[in-house]
């Protein structure tokens, strides 16, 4: 296996670890994940062929409560990448806490390459091979990056049929009409923009006065530009996998949002479709959007995007991580150094993952609750998380990812200490 990212995220725990004073047990508990499931899923294409595909699960840690974490559709996936992200959300459960462990589930593949019907069919083949990892009291799957609600209700569908009992609470995310909550689909955003508007509050800083950079235009990227424009932030640029466009002026985000569920690339908005209402605008690589001359940049895509290669040439102040992972250890340094204030992923993005856990707590009641409700509940644990981290951060002299990785690491191992291990040494 590959270990490069998942060396990387180990990283981050060990700097936090020289300011807690943590047991033996658990920090050796937290090197490890705690099960690993990688599966073949066989799928019979329209063509009428066979094809095989690989899927991961991953359960990282489940001191908390039972694992919970997002499935990815991705050519990248990999079991090193997979392990990654249930280490990162078993920290960002923490942070946030929540009664949850940390894992993470995906599939490498081109979703765009396959038909509706042939994703249906490799989506229930995929819980078809997990079925015994996850349950609702055991492993609870999202979406990530390339899936959503209606992949979400299938993957539901096909637990509930394994188990022959409608089982919501093995997934989140799912659509309203079957057990999803109010705001889950646009909680990744709301979260974060809660996180944004504590920090620029902080630093005086004005929305008006504020340009923003955007990198990645899905579920996370794209609401939340939307919800950034219309707070009244400059959003100048903004990109997705086929590259970006910026305008000094400002973006038409709304416009670009509709266009772009009728084209495929971004750029393409602005090239070929007049709907959208830019006058003067250009096109720029994903590269290019990162070293911006903006106030706020805003990773919302993959992991691994500002390295050592291009950490130096960051000209914004303030970095927001709504993507998992987006700046590796190295460049970390160098962008403390430079005097960015990076806020971390396992914060900026946990708005998602906060109102999952609301959904899983509406799924076990069975007493759905309003927008209203749901969307206060989450600023408010948004808000009193980040003031603890920035209040560890201030106390420590450290950056706002240390402070996090604290932050999580006290209440990760109070859990893991309270419950104790199974296997007991006596001396003599
Ligand atoms: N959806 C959720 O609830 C949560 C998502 N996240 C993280 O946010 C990030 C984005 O996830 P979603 O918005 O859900 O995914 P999505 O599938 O809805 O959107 C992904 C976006 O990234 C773009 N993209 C892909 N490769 C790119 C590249 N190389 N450069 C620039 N853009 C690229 C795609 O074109 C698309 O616009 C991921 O890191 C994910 O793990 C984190 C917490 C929760
Ligand atoms: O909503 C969830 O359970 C997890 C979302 C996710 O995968 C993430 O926060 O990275």
């Amino acid at each position: 296996m590959d270990k490069a990212l998942f060396t990387d995220a180990s990283q981050r725990l060990e700097k936090a670890l020289s300011y807690v004073s943590i047991s033996e047990d658990a920090i050796e508990h937290l090197k490890y994940p705690k099960a690993s499931l990688q599966v073949s899923i066989p799928v019979r294409m329209d063509d009428g062929s066979l094809k095989i595909f690989s899927g991961y699960r991953v359960r990282y840690d489940d001191s908390r409560g039972p694992t919970k974490g997002g499935v990815r559709y991705h050519p990248n996936v990999s079991l090193d990448e997979v392990t990654s992200l249930a280490f990162w959300m078993t920290f960002k459960c923490a942070v946030l806490n929540l009664p949850f462990g940390g894992a993470k589930g995906g599939i490498t593949l081109n979703p765009k390459q396959l038909s509706k019907w042939e994703l249906e069919r490799l989506s229930r083949g995929y819980v078809d091979a997990i079925a015994n990892f996850i349950g609702p009291n055991v492993d609870v799957l999202a979406p990530d990056v390339y899936t959503n609600e209606i992949i979400m209700g299938w993957m539901m569908d096909q637990y509930s049929t394994i188990q022959r009992q409608i089982t919501p609470g093995v997934v989140t995310g799912k659509p309203v009409t079957i057990g999803g909550s109010l705001g889950r689909n646009t909680a990744t955003a709301t979260g974060a923009f809660y996180v944004i508007e504590n920090i620029m509050s902080k630093f005086d800083r004005l929305p008006r006065e504020t340009t923003v950079a955007i990198q990645g235009f899905g579920n996370a990227g794209a609401e939340l530009a939307e919800l950034l424009a219309k707070f009244d932030y400059k959003v100048v640029a903004v990109s997705d996998s086929q590259g970006g466009i910026y305008a000094k002026q400002g973006l038409d985000i709304p416009s670009i949002r509709r266009c772009k569920q009728f084209t495929k690339g971004m750029q393409a908005v602005y090239c070929q479709d007049t709907v959208c209402s830019i006058i003067e605008h250009k096109t720029l690589t994903n590269t290019e959007l990162l070293t911006l001359d903006v106030d706020v940049l805003i990773p919302a895509a993959l992991e691994n995007q500002i390295t050592a290669e291009n950490a130096d040439k960051v000209k914004a102040k303030f970095i927001f991580e709504v993507a998992n992972g987006p700046i590796t250890t190295a460049a970390d340094r160098i962008l403390e150094k430079m005097g960015v204030y990076v806020f971390p992923d396992i914060l900026v993005n946990a708005g998602g993952v906060t109102v999952s856990y609301f959904e899983w707590v509406q799924n076990r009641n069975g007493l759905y609750w309003t927008l209203q409700e749901v969307n206060q509940r989450l600023k408010e644990k948004m808000m009193t998380e980040t003031e603890n981290i920035w209040q560890i951060s201030q106390e420590f002299g450290v950056s706002l990812r240390t402070a996090a990785y604290i932050h999580g690491l006290n209440r990760l191992e109070e859990a893991i200490n309270t419950k104790g291990t199974r296997n007991y040494y006596v001396n003599g």
